[in-house]
């Protein structure tokens, strides 16, 4: 009797993907939630990715949609700094990936409901309060996508580019080890800098000043 596990992972397409960062390898690919995600790699094909022996794990960003922050340029989050300096930062490495991750609108609660947890900032709650005000968890995001993705082309440890301790702690219990953090740094302006402060001081995260240290992945 075969024991294997099934498989969650499908690879749907693959193509180049030119950038002003440089060329990437384009992998859609849909997990157990049936959502078509992306990997963009620097490397093809992925299963190179795996740490050479003796060699540092790939420098991977994991990072959910956010159709206001990276299509819109709007100012009340970091995302599309975030997704940008994701890619440059890979592409200067030549090796790794930003995996990114749709149907996580607003950590998870969709779109609408990001739009309205927006309305009920404008009345003076933060974006933990407004979520709960509508019922719905602080974050509602599952990772266990891009941690099969990663496990399927043959990569358990990595270096991750995060400022939030829960992603780190979700991937590490979804199999993905994280041997280092590297801080994403945010541009704070008028408009997102009480965003970024309930995100240090409610939320845990590390990093999002400039200077400010990483948080410890081994740790997490
Ligand atoms: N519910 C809600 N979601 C938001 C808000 N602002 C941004 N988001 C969503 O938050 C998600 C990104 O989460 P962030 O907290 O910016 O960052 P993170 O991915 O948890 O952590 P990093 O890896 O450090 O970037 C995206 O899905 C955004 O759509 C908000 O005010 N309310
Ligand atoms: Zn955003």
């Amino acid at each position: 009797m075969t024991t294997t596990a099934p498989a969650t992972v499908r690879v749907l397409a693959r193509a180049k993907l030119p950038t002003r960062h440089g060329v990437f390898d384009a992998v859609c690919f849909s997990g157990a939630d049936d959502v078509e995600h992306l990997a963009l790699s620097m490397r093809t094909p992925p299963t190179e990715h795996s740490a050479p022996p003796g060699g540092e794990p790939p420098l991977v960003r994991v990072h959910s949609e956010c159709l206001t922050g990276e299509a819109l340029g709007s100012q009340r989050c970091d995302c599309g700094d975030q997704l940008d300096t994701a890619l440059r930062l890979v592409a200067e490495e030549g090796r790794g990936m930003v995996l990114y991750l749709r149907g996580q609108e607003g950590r998870g609660i969709g779109l609408a409901q990001k739009i309205r947890a927006y309305a009920l900032q404008e009345t003076g709650l933060d974006t933990v309060e407004a979520n709960l005000e509508l019922g719905e968890p602080v974050d509602r995001r599952s990772y266990g996508p891009a941690a099969a993705y990663l496990r399927q082309i043959g990569v358990e440890e990595i270096r991750l580019l995060t400022n939030n301790p829960d992603k780190v702690a979700a991937l590490r219990a979804a199999g993905i080890r994280t041997a280092e953090v590297h801080a994403m740094p945010a541009a704070t302006l008028p408009a997102n800098e009480a965003y970024l402060t309930t995100k240090a001081e409610r939320m845990g995260h590390q990093g999002l000043r400039p200077g400010e240290q990483p948080l410890n992945g081994a740790a997490g």
